[in-house]
């Protein structure tokens, strides 16, 4: 992690004001009429969502993004754990978007078929350079193992996979997830980590400070071929950041 990359806000709060901001922005100055984003599942998206729903409730700029999927759990949007369905009640449900717009991973499908049918969906809408989709910009969030997207430490071939999505599984519940794998989040234009709360302190300074550590963290591995990469923290989880 290089210093310019990082951006350290105040609280949660306040980066979630100022992300938002920024994003609409990047949002608007993108020539093309469509924006093709793709969001993360966990908890730290929760405050951005509400942010949008709230600031830019009546923007027009909703017609232009197109919202992806980072991860998803495979259970129905209908479950508390569902990435969709999160996103659904704090965003969509407060803002006019096209159906058209959202590309959701369906977690109510087998994960082997839902991982090749979202693979074939962002094939045909997405462009691509090197065989690779381009996302305009990669919302990834880290756990406090060092996983991001839904590639854990102990399943960094999916970094290195050939195909877009794979399936995944969460390794202390072993919950099936689809995510995209690590080449297509590298081939994004800008990819964006929001992290937040002290929890994640310890795995950022690794990040940061230590190569020997960093090399078994997946987060650590998100290294854009050609975009640009940045980091939005709060000052708990850069408490111990050198
Ligand atoms: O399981 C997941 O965890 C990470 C981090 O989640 P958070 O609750 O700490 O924000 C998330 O980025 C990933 O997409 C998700 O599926």
């Amino acid at each position: 992690m290089k210093k310019t990359d990082l951006h350290i806000f105040k609280s949660p709060e306040e980066l979630a004001n100022q992300f938002a901001n920024l994003m609409m922005s990047w949002v608007e100055n993108r020539s093309g009429n469509a924006f093709h984003l793709a969001i993360s599942g966990g908890k730290t998206p929760d405050l951005l969502f509400s942010v949008l729903a709230s600031k830019y409730a009546d923007s027009t700029l909703w017609q232009k993004i197109h919202f992806w999927w980072v991860d998803e759990r495979m259970v129905p949007p209908t479950h508390p754990e569902s990435n969709f369905g999160v996103a659904q009640k704090l965003l969509f449900s407060h803002i006019t978007i096209p159906e058209a717009n959202i590309h959701r991973i369906k977690g109510e499908n087998i994960p082997e078929t839902e991982a090749l049918s979202y693979s074939a969906q962002i094939q045909k809408n997405i462009p691509q350079k090197n065989e690779w989709p381009v996302f305009d910009l990669i919302l990834l969030g880290m756990g406090d193992d060092g996983h991001t997207a839904s590639i854990f430490p102990d399943q960094m071939h999916l970094l290195e996979s050939k195909n877009f999505c794979e399936v995944a599984t969460q390794s202390q519940s072993g919950q099936k997830r689809v995510t995209l794998t690590g080449e297509a989040i590298n081939n994004a234009l800008r990819i964006c980590f929001l992290v937040t709360g002290s929890n994640k302190a310890e795995r950022l300074s690794e990040i940061r400070n230590n190569p020997e550590k960093a090399k078994l963290l997946p987060a650590a591995q998100i290294k854009p071929a050609n975009g640009l990469l940045e980091w939005y923290i709060d000052e708990l989880a850069a408490q111990l950041i050198k």
